[in-house]
């Protein structure tokens, strides 16, 4: 299947969406979407995603599984999908997951309209259910999936990967058979020894956290799989180190942001809530009411927010219309409403639009704005 244009894929959902923008300039960030759909042209490989989701979230302390807890009414793991699925040359996305939380799963999927997933059973460790998703993949008697040429390994509980992350563990897995992404070492890591003092410690700045995402040429990481011992599918936690142990790849490290982190305790969820609102805080949706924009009180806020945030879009005409020309919009991305009515000072057509967001499920973060010149 080719991967469709930019933005082609995403899923349409009530709740809040996280569109990446709070990092990123939309210019740069539409540079890399440009980027990969020419690189796609230009034999950029086959990439599928598999997304290890069968854990239990003991340090989050809560009986829900963390990827299946609520962030501003819509489960972690929705965002991590939308994150993936925005990403046009992602085929496919294996999720494991746990038999008891399929139906979890699949209502999530249909609730939020996920496309491109394919659920296997987890296992009982990490490796394991990435293992399952790999061998999915390499199943030829699934007709659902194909075998790709990379695999991006990426946990569900990291709702904030960005297409351009994903770009360049791609592209360095292509060239180097493994990459993944890094951080730098917050704390000093230090060895105790077995009566509880200090063995020794690791000079902070010749050392990483290894985080996600990561990808493989899919050979190597899948021989791995298969090659490594029990003792690794039980207590192992790195896949770049099964790639070096057992395909003889050294990983090319990649810098990641900040937002990479993975959801582990319960104020992580807070945190999560908090970096969503941010974003959404700064796209802006400016309706009004007038095609001819001339000294509309709407190109004028329109200026003025440009300097402020980063995602600023702006449309015209009768407002009802403009509100149908908004579904498409509406379903991909979360927007603050601004509506700006000059032309009559009757409120019906400005009703009409507010009532077509309500009836799009959306969970708006702000009140819809509405603004009268008259
Ligand atoms: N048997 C397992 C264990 C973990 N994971 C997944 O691996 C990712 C990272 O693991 P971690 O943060 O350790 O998740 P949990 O094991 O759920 O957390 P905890 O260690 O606190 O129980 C998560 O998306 C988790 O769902 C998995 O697919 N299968
Ligand atoms: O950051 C990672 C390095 O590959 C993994 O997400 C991490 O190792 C998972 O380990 P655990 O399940 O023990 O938290």
């Amino acid at each position: 299947m080719e991967p469709g244009p930019p933005g082609d894929s995403g899923p349409a959902e009530p709740g809040p969406c996280v569109s990446g923008l709070g990092d990123t300039d939309p210019a740069a960030s539409a540079s890399w979407l440009s980027r990969a759909g020419a690189e796609t042209r230009r034999g950029w490989p086959t990439v599928a995603a598999v997304l290890p989701a069968g854990g239990s979230g003991e340090r989050m302390g809560v009986p829900t599984p963390k990827q299946f807890c609520p962030i501003l009414e819509r489960p972690l793991i929705s965002y991590t999908l939308q994150a993936l699925e925005r990403v046009p040359w992602i085929k496919d996305i294996v999720v494991s997951v746990t038999g008891e939380n399929m139906g979890t799963m699949n209502d999530i999927i249909q609730r939020y309209q996920h496309k491109h997933i394919s659920l296997v059973e987890a296992g009982v460790t990490r490796h394991r259910s990435i293992f399952n998703g790999l061998k999915a993949l390499a199943d030829q008697s699934n007709a659902k999936l194909s075998k790709p040429e990379v695999v991006i390994i990426h946990d569900a509980v990291r709702p904030f990967v960005e297409e351009d992350v994903l770009l360049k563990v791609v592209t360095a897995a292509k060239e180097h058979g493994a990459a993944g992404a890094i951080r730098p070492l917050v704390s000093t890591v230090i060895s105790p020894s077995a009566n509880g003092c200090l063995d020794c410690s690791l000079d902070r700045d010749r050392y990483r956290a290894s985080e996600m995402p990561q990808a493989f040429l899919f050979d190597v990481i899948y021989g791995a799989y298969q090659q490594c011992s029990e003792y690794d599918l039980e207590y192992g936690t790195e896949c770049l180190q099964l790639a070096l142990k057992y395909g003889h790849t050294k990983a090319r490290l990649v810098e990641g942001s900040a937002d990479l982190w993975k959801v582990t305790y319960k104020r992580d969820l807070y945190a999560a809530e908090s970096i969503i609102k941010e974003r959404t805080s700064k796209q802006i949706y400016i309706v009004m009411d007038r095609k001819d924009r001339e000294e509309h009180i709407g190109v004028l806020l329109e200026e003025m927010l440009k300097n402020e945030v980063n995602n600023v879009k702006f449309t015209s005409g009768a407002l009802c219309h403009v509100g149908r020309d908004l579904q498409p919009i509406l379903s991909k991305q979360c927007y603050n409403f601004v509506c700006v009515n000059v032309m009559t000072s009757d409120f019906q057509e400005t009703q009409e639009l507010l009532n077509i967001l309500k009836e799009s499920n959306l969970s708006m973060l702000y009140p819809v704005v509405v603004i009268s010149q008259i």
